[in-house]
């Protein structure tokens, strides 16, 4: 089972028609992007290469940079060329800024509109950071209400609305009989299997992070979830890890689960420790930051409207 080569939908609707002047300007970025990208991969190689053959202590240090290890090991793999290097770079950048934007404003609209919501995980933070002046990753994970509120975001908000497999060879034969044949695209609705009432209740539609609570979830554990698994331990209710996709499942799905889950909470919880957000205007275009009320008395408008 392979994922589709031409099943890379990511990029692909954010591009504005080609008789378009952005257009123009859509691709002098990607070329600027190429160089770059390509100018960083050059420098890794060298650097690599050089420290590989003479210097053991300095590709120890080097370690830390972003490419440098990970380059390493894919330069000298089977799809070394530096057209397929900068290619899964870019693609892997680009995909993972996207994702995660649109998850970070996902979460914060929502928290916008549910202010009890948010008092309740200002509360939680508060509590869990133990007035200790940084957040420590530790802190992040025993905020439980702030874990379930990102995941119930990406429920109702996938960042990607489907999943695409195809098997290359050979037919494959369904539970329910079907049989799909070599060479298909199997699309997955991620959207309708989220909200599947079914499985999520009657309230399917409504963001309600309680629900990843309800059960004995350990959101701890998504530091430590075996990979292929969607990293939620959701095995008391089979129907609700199979039905929460929104970093696909199996073998292929997303490489940066953990660490985005993780990243994400960490940044509201830093905003909400200081900050609380609030529609700067009445008809709910623009969420504003700020500063907040009950840690200084008093409203500051931050100038960071999304
Ligand atoms: C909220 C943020 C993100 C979401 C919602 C997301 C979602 C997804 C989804 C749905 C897939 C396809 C999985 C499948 O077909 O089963 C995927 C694949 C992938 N993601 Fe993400 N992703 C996010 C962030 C990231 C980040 C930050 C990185 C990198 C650091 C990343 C790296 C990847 C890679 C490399 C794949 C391809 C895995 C493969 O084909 O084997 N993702 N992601």
């Amino acid at each position: 089972m392979m994922v589709a080569k031409d099943g890379c939908f990511w990029a692909s609707y954010a591009v504005c028609p080609f008789w378009k002047p952005s257009y123009r300007r859509y691709r002098t970025l990607c070329a600027k992007l190429k160089i770059l990208t390509e100018s960083i991969i050059r420098k890794s190689r060298d650097q690599n290469s050089s420290v590989h053959h003479f210097d053991q202590r300095s590709y120890q240090k080097s370690e830390g940079m972003m490419t440098g290890h990970s380059l390493l090991g894919a330069a000298e793999g089977p799809h070394s060329s530096e057209e397929e290097l900068c290619g899964n770079t870019i693609g892997l950048m680009l995909h993972g800024i996207s994702t995660s934007a649109n998850l970070i404003g996902s979460v914060l609209t929502r928290l916008t509109v549910f202010p009890k919501l948010q008092d309740q995980l200002h509360a939680e933070i508060v509590a869990a950071c133990n007035e200790s002046p940084e957040l420590e990753v530790d802190d992040v994970l025993r905020m439980r209400l702030l874990l379930a509120a990102v995941r119930e975001s990406a429920r109702l908000l996938p960042a990607g609305p489907l999943l695409q497999r195809c098997s290359l060879k050979h037919d494959l034969t369904l539970g329910l009989g079907i049989t799909v044949p070599a060479g298909a695209i199997l699309v997955v609705p991620l959207h309708l299997i989220q909200m599947d009432s079914s499985v999520w209740g009657n309230d399917a539609g409504q963001f309600n992070p309680h629900r990843f609570l309800k059960k004995d979830i350990d959101l701890g554990d998504i530091l430590a979830a075996p990979s292929g698994l969607n990293g939620m331990n959701l095995s008391s209710d089979c129907a609700k890890t199979e039905s929460f996709l929104p970093f696909g499942s199996g073998s292929r799905a997303c490489v940066g689960q953990k660490f985005v889950i993780l990243a994400i909470s960490i940044l509201i919880a830093s905003l909400l420790r200081n900050y609380e957000t609030r529609c700067a205007s009445s008809d709910l275009v623009f969420v504003g930051f700020f500063e907040h009320p009950r840690a200084v008395g008093s409203q500051v408008y931050a100038d960071v409207c999304a």
